[in-house]
């Protein structure tokens, strides 16, 4: 049997994907269509307070093309804090107005591939701040699920640690190669939700998610071991463009 690879864990995570109703929305009068707004960006301002205090981070996106409309991807401590702000928001009255399409739990992860040995990586304040993330407020966000596949010659699972370490160090040599470019949280998700990672990229320039997806195609750890779910892209959401999307000519 291979040995299983070891895992740090930090926050939860959900990304929380919904279309708006636009007919249920224009069908509400300027004042009802402000109050809802003034709520919701309360609790906006809520979920900032709290990333402030370091002890979670929210990143809301538009999502463009049919699969959603916006999302919600927050990190959390545990998995009752996801729950408990996932059914506030479901409360308000902003979100009668939305339909959930999608969702994704998980936990962000870091696998001991590359650890330096002797070393207690729970002390090393770089692993700590990736294990529990401000999520960056990049223009654009890109998200979605994968595998490891596991299927007759190509089966990651039956690789050595050895053969997965080499594996994990050509992939990381591309990916460091984009590094100030893009920012990635892989969230582990075995036991928690349908795939096995959760993949989200940040980015100023959405180009650079796909020379970056595309150029770890070509890299056995993708090319042979890869499988991967839905695609969600999509544009950051400030107050203001919170407010634009929102308004009804
Ligand atoms: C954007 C840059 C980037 C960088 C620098 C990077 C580096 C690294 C390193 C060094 C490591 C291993 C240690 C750790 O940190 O866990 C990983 C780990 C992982 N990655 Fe990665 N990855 C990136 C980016 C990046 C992308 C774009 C993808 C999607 C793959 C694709 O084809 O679409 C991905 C996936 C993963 C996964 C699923 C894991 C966990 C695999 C496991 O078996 O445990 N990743 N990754």
């Amino acid at each position: 049997m291979s040995e299983a690879v070891q895992t740090l864990e930090g926050w939860y995570a959900l990304h929380d994907f919904r279309t708006i109703d636009w007919s249920a929305w224009k069908l509400l009068s300027a004042e009802e269509r402000a109050k809802a707004e003034d709520e919701l960006h309360t609790m906006l301002r809520e979920w900032s307070d709290i990333e402030e205090r370091r002890e979670g981070s929210t990143a809301f996106y538009t999502i463009v093309g049919q699969k959603a409309d916006f999302v919600l991807m927050h990190l959390r401590e545990t998995l009752d804090e996801l729950n408990e702000l996932e059914n506030a928001f479901n409360k308000t009255t902003f979100a009668q107005y939305t339909k959930p399409v999608y969702s994704y739990v998980s936990i962000v992860e870091l696998s001991s591939y590359m650890a330096k040995p002797g070393t207690d990586p729970m002390q090393d304040p770089d692993i700590m701040a990736r294990l529990k993330p401000s999520l960056p407020k990049s223009k654009h966000i890109c998200f979605y699920p994968m595998n490891k596949r596991r299927s007759g010659n190509d089966n990651w699972y039956t690789l050595s640690m050895e053969e997965r370490r080499a594996h994990m160090r050509s992939h990381g040599m591309i990916g460091r190669s984009y590094a100030g470019r893009v920012k990635q949280i892989i969230t582990g998700s075995v036991g928690l939700d349908d795939w096995e990672w959760g993949v989200t990229l940040f980015s100023d320039d959405p180009l650079t998610f796909k020379k970056l997806v595309y150029e770890m195609r070509f890299d056995e750890a993708s090319a042979r071991y890869g499988e991967f779910g839905a695609f969600y892209v999509g544009n950051l959401l400030d107050a203001d463009k919170c407010r634009q999307l929102l308004s009804i000519g």
